[in-house]
């Protein structure tokens, strides 16, 4: 892995609000998002996601408060910052009747390249989003998650540093997330640091590094996704799997004090077992597992539980 460039905040947002027409859809927001991090932007819709995504990306100025990408301010160096960044909405905008290539050397020829570089980024990034055999296909005859990737390849085509990404899964069948954020892992393993807004925490929850919930204007929770969990670990959920099928081991863990539900999910051997911490650990219940016989391959965090935390900080939840 290769090392931070940057000692400073990628993205350093400083109490800033925005009304419009005197509706406030920012109220005093604050929060950061570290270097070649994946940082999950979540809220419910009309949350302020998208107006924290454009002034961010020096398309909205912000009314109040400070924002600075790279260091850069971003009412002061809209040109040093656009230079550093890609922003993909939450729509695919025109050009459905260009060709892919066609799309992506247009913006690669607006930011300058030439024609012999447009070869080459064109190239690499649609290997890098795994679209190599699509250049000649018409954008309108693509499917979503195609146009999607598409999109996310316009956005490669400057090389940013810092990746802006409006809903990029909205919409997706859950093969086509999987396969966007496969890319998106990819990126960030390139050292790109990637924001990615979302109505779904638990869309993000595997794959961000850190999270910030923001409800109606307002920041809830800004920090790692594990802090997330013990700010809400009330009540956690493990997931537990074994070598082989126990007997009656269902039942005995139910009746364990302070164990709440045992459930057995979809996949083979494996269980889902949330408990009130303050009654009991986690180091009882492997205890007590072991006790029983159970042989186990795997007991970890159960992330989809994430959703509960943040019906717990949203009044709206996730839908
Ligand atoms: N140009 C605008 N004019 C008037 N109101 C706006 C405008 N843009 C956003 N709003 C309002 O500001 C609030 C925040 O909107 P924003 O689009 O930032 O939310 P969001 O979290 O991105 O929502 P969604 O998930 O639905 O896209 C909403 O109440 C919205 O109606």
């Amino acid at each position: 892995m290769t090392e931070p460039i940057f000692s400073q905040p990628v993205i350093d947002i400083k109490n800033i609000s925005h009304s419009f027409k005197g509706h406030r859809a920012l109220q005093g927001v604050s929060f950061q998002v570290e270097p070649q991090s994946l940082h999950g932007f979540v809220g419910p819709n009309g949350a302020g996601k998208t107006t924290t995504l454009k002034i961010i990306c020096t398309l909205l100025r912000p009314q109040a408060g400070k924002v600075e990408v790279f260091g850069n301010d971003v009412v002061a160096s809209v040109k040093e910052i656009r230079k550093r960044i890609g922003f993909m909405p939450d729509h695919f905008s025109t050009y459905r009747q260009m060709t892919v290539f066609e799309y992506l050397d247009f913006f690669g020829a607006a930011y300058g390249l030439s024609l012999e570089q447009r070869d080459q980024v064109i190239n690499d990034v649609l290997t890098l989003t795994d679209m190599d055999g699509r250049k000649d296909s018409l954008i309108s005859g693509l499917s979503r998650g195609m146009q999607q990737r598409v999109s996310l390849a316009r956005v490669l085509v400057n090389d940013p540093d810092l990746l802006l990404l409006d809903e990029p899964a909205s919409g997706l069948d859950p093969r086509a997330r999987i396969e966007l954020m496969e890319i998106l892992q990819e990126l960030k393993r390139m050292g790109k640091t990637i924001f990615i807004s979302s109505h779904i925490l638990s869309e993000l929850a595997e794959l961000c590094d850190s999270v910030t919930i923001i409800d109606r204007g307002k920041v809830k929770y800004s920090g790692t996704m594990d802090g997330l969990l013990t700010h809400e670990q009330e009540h956690p959920c493990y997931k537990l799997t074994l070598e082989s099928e126990v007997e009656g081991l269902v039942e005995s863990l139910e009746n364990e004090p302070g164990v709440m539900e045992v459930e057995k999910t979809d996949r083979p051997r494996e269980l889902r077992i949330s408990f009130d911490a303050s009654l009991t650990t986690t180091g009882n219940l492997l205890s007590k597992i072991i006790e029983l016989q159970g042989e186990i391959e795997s007991f970890q965090r159960d992330k989809k539980h994430l959703n509960q935390a943040f019906l717990d900080l949203t009044e709206q939840g996730v839908r």
